[in-house]
Formats: structure tokens, C-alpha cells, sequence
């Protein structure tokens, strides 16, 4: 067995709440979201989990989740890295449209190909697996390394960012991707073995 590696989306956004595409905009959190991040520190805390280093994205989302999870834990200055490798899915020209309004103008089913395929791309975005390839060379240069030398990391990112990792962590094929969800502000633990492979994973919903 090797180490561990925590992976959380952050808590819910103004434009989550707000049904807009988000991406690379920088809404911040909700009321809620506030406290879905507060709520996922002391689940974190309460499986005595004490983390080794931290990893966000640059957008203030993310960063403001992750600092709620340190401030519960009572690591509130641990070592963050911050990086765009790990933003949300570039939603390209479909950036701040609500999501209904675009589901009456190109349809339900293009919509759905857009936001949970593999690799059809939002006009002018990415597609998952655009996101993927900068999310895992930087997970498996940056972030794995940390979790092979028996660290305990977290990782505060976003739903499409977070998606395409657990893909290739998961080793889940395109197809099984698909139906791939992950909620706001809940943590999700791996362990991992020491030839990198997924030993284990609980989700820590409410
Ligand atoms: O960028 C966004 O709009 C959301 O964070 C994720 O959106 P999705 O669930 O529509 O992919």
C-alpha cells in the first residue's frame, strides 16, 4: 500500500446555482457552497485524515473550497499549489449561457454530448479528453509523486477537471466516463498501491 490521495469538487458556485455554464469564468461560492466545503472538512477530519500537501486550480472556487477543508482540519497554512492544469473544462463560447437556454437552441442530446462525452468539444472548448491531457501529466509529474512516497495530498478542483482524472485513475473506458457524476463538496478517498493502481475508494458523501 502506498499512500493517499483525496479529491473534492468545489462546493457549489453562484453560476451552478445560477444553471451557467462556468469553465474558465471565476464565480464564487454560494451560502451553500460555503458550507458544503466547511461540511467536507469535518467529514474529512472526522476519518482523521492529515494531509501532506495541497493541490487547486487558479480559480477562486476551488481555492476558497480547499481553504475551508485546511481551516477544518486545523492545517489552515499547509503548502498549496496552485495551478491551471487543474481548472475546470474550458466551456469555450458556451461560457456564462444558461444551460436550459442552450438545451431549447441546440437540444437536449447535443448538450448532453457536449458536457459528458469523451471527446466531442463545446464550440471553441474542451472536450473531456482535451482536459485530460493537461490534467494527467500533471497529476502523474506533480501529484503522484507525493502519494508513491506515502503522503496523504488533496486535490480541490472541479467537476470536468476531477472527471477526467478519475478516468484515467480509474483506468474507465469512454464510454463508462459518461455516466461519471460528481457532486459539489463531496470528498472522495483513494488509496492507492504502490505500483500506482487504485487500492481503494470511499466516497464521503453527507
Ligand atoms: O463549468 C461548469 O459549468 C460546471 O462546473 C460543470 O458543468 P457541467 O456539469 O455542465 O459539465
Amino acid at each position: 500500500m502506498s499512500g493517499t490521495l483525496v479529491l473534492v469538487r468545489h462546493g457549489q458556485s453562484e453560476w451552478n446555482l445560477k444553471n451557467l455554464f462556468t469553465g474558465w469564468r471565476d464565480p464564487g461560492l454560494t451560502e451553500l457552497g460555503h458550507s458544503e466545503a466547511k461540511a467536507a472538512g469535518q467529514r474529512l477530519k472526522a476519518k482523521g485524515l492529515h494531509f501532506d500537501i495541497a493541490y487547486t486550480s487558479v480559480l477562486s472556487r476551488a481555492q476558497v473550497t480547499l481553504q475551508h477543508i485546511l481551516d477544518e482540519v486545523g492545517q489552515p497554512a499547509l503548502q498549496t499549489i496552485r495551478d491551471q492544469a487543474l481548472n475546470e473544462r474550458d466551456y469555450g463560447d458556451l461560457s456564462g449561457l444558461n444551460k436550459d437556454d442552450a438545451r431549447a437552441k441546440w437540444g437536449e442530446d447535443q448538450v448532453h454530448i457536449w458536457r459528458r462525452s469523451y471527446d466531442v468539444p463545446p464550440p471553441g472548448g474542451e472536450s473531456l479528453r482535451d482536459t485530460g491531457a493537461r490534467v494527467w501529466p500533471y497529476y502523474l509529474h506533480d501529484v503522484q509523486p507525493h502519494v508513491l512516497r506515502g503522503e496523504t495530498v488533496l486535490v480541490a478542483a472541479h467537476g470536468n477537471s476531477l472527471r477526467a482524472l478519475i478516468m484515467a485513475l480509474e483506468g474507465l473506458t469512454s464510454e463508462e466516463i459518461i455516466a461519471q457524476e460528481l457532486a459539489t463538496g463531496v470528498p472522495v478517498i483513494y488509496r492507492l498501491n504502490a505500483d500506482s493502481t487504485v487500492a481503494s475508494k470511499e466516497v464521503l458523501a453527507a
